[in-house]
């Protein structure tokens, strides 16, 4: 049986961010006039994703992908190549035409997470971006064709990394969600 590879920067082991990390540059992966999105500060609640949705590097199970405030992000070069891969989508994900690569996934309507950007730090040459944190939407990976019979493999990796596993996303981010519908419906 042929070994799991969770994402290339999971399967070489945690390397830990920097606290004081101030941003950096990403780019898709063209090698001519490649798109950049420079980000004006670190992400945060960087986790693995096993959904169908976000962008995964060939031969990944998971995508790695974290938060930041959309006003800390700018597309700074290539911003004709972007096009939203799904505009019925919360996230709505701005992704390079010619290579396929998400630059940074949005949410234009009324969500507990509007202003916030999803995107790939793997996508920057910088050091320290915020290591990830937890796995998320783990059971998804069955979804697009993952056997179900290797999921304890799964799990069991991300905890040799440290890395709890939830088929949804962190408490943290469950009870924010959880307490902005609360507040909506006047409960809170
Ligand atoms: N089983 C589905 C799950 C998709 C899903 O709900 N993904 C989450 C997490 S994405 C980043 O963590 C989500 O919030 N999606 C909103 C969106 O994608 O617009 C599947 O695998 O497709
Ligand atoms: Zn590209
Ligand atoms: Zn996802």
């Amino acid at each position: 049986m042929s070994s799991i590879t969770l994402h290339p920067l999971l399967d070489q082991g945690l390397s830990k961010g920097d606290p004081g990390f101030s941003g950096g540059k990403l780019h898709c992966h063209c090698k001519k006039n490649p798109v950049e999105v420079t980000l004006g500060g670190n992400v945060a609640h960087n986790h693995a994703c096993g959904c169908s949705k976000c962008w995964k590097p060939a031969g990944a199970l998971f995508s790695i992908v974290g938060v930041i405030s959309k006003d800390q992000v700018q597309v700074t070069a290539g911003a004709d190549k972007l096009h939203i891969v799904d505009k019925e989508a919360t996230i709505q994900r701005h992704a390079c035409k010619d290579c396929g690569v998400h630059l940074f996934g949005r949410i234009e309507k009324q969500h507990p997470f509007t202003g916030l950007d999803f995107v790939h730090p793997e996508l920057s040459e910088e050091k320290g971006w915020q290591e990830p944190q937890f796995a998320a939407f783990v059971s998804s990976i069955i979804e697009q064709g993952f056997s179900p019979d290797r999921m304890d493999e799964v799990r069991g990796k991300f905890k040799t990394l440290g890395l709890e596993t939830y088929d949804c996303l962190s408490p943290a981010l469950m009870d924010a969600i959880a307490t902005w519908t609360a507040k909506k419906a006047g409960l809170l």
